[in-house]
């Protein structure tokens, strides 16, 4: 479908399910989704301690020029994430504390942009969280076409609108809509089994037993020696 568009039915993801995954957090979801759908690690937060999930509203943007953030916020339901990416690299920054305020008037609860963001001190003071590749006080235009609620990449991912993103300080997590489900009930057994290896680790079981590295490292070829072998020996 060539052209630009703003695309206004998005269909979201359960509640529960985003509830979910916020819950279980990034670094699990990652692990339950078989090490996919990660945002490169570029993509950073930006802020200490916040944690956000929801549907993902998408942006494809001309780089240097936020006319289709301005856009794409009439798009945005109450709890969404705003996903925002450029055409090409760019770091500026197209996003700062008024389009902010524009958000937190929707309910939106966070963004995540492949470009970059300003006045993160005032973002940092309203609380409104922010995972951006730069921080950056280049000022952008308002004039070029671009998309809504298209599929984008952000951070080498694929970005489907309503696929369920999940952000907290250890990064950004897309998890396609078809699969939140799935991923969701394989996050909560992780986490039931950590409970019981967490209480193993701290009462002094080494990973190396409770894992079977042992033979893992034997088959390797690994030798535990008690001093370093002289050189040429
Ligand atoms: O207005 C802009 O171009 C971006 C910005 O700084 C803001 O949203 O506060
Ligand atoms: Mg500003």
């Amino acid at each position: 479908m060539a052209g630009h568009h703003v695309v206004r039915n998005v269909k979201r993801p359960a509640p529960e399910v985003v509830q979910g995954l916020r819950d279980a957090g990034v670094a699990t979801v990652h692990e339950a989704a078989g090490r996919t759908g990660l945002v490169a690690p570029a993509v950073r937060p930006r802020q200490d301690g916040a944690v956000i999930a929801g549907p993902a509203i998408t942006v494809s943007s001309h780089p240097g020029d936020n006319l289709m953030i301005h856009a794409a916020v009439e798009m945005c339901q109450e709890g969404d994430v705003l996903v925002v990416t450029t055409t090409s690299p760019s770091t500026d920054g197209m996003f700062g504390d008024l389009l902010a305020a524009s958000l937190l008037a929707r309910g939106v609860v966070g963004l995540v942009t492949d470009a970059g963001v300003r006045d993160i001190a005032a973002l940092r003071a309203m609380g409104f969280p922010v995972w951006a590749r730069a921080v950056s006080a280049q000022g952008t235009v308002k004039a070029s076409p671009g998309s809504v609620n298209v599929p984008v990449v952000c951070g080498g991912r694929l970005v489907r609108p309503g696929d369920v993103v999940v952000a907290d300080d250890d990064g950004v997590m897309c998890v396609p809509a078809r699969s939140a489900e799935d991923v969701l009930e394989r996050s909560r057994a992780r986490i039931a089994a950590e409970e019981d290896k967490r209480a193993a680790l701290s009462s002094g079981v080494l990973g190396l037993d409770m894992y079977g590295l042992r033979e893992v490292l034997t088959r390797l070829g690994v030798t535990y020696v008690d001093d370093l072998p002289e050189e040429g020996s």
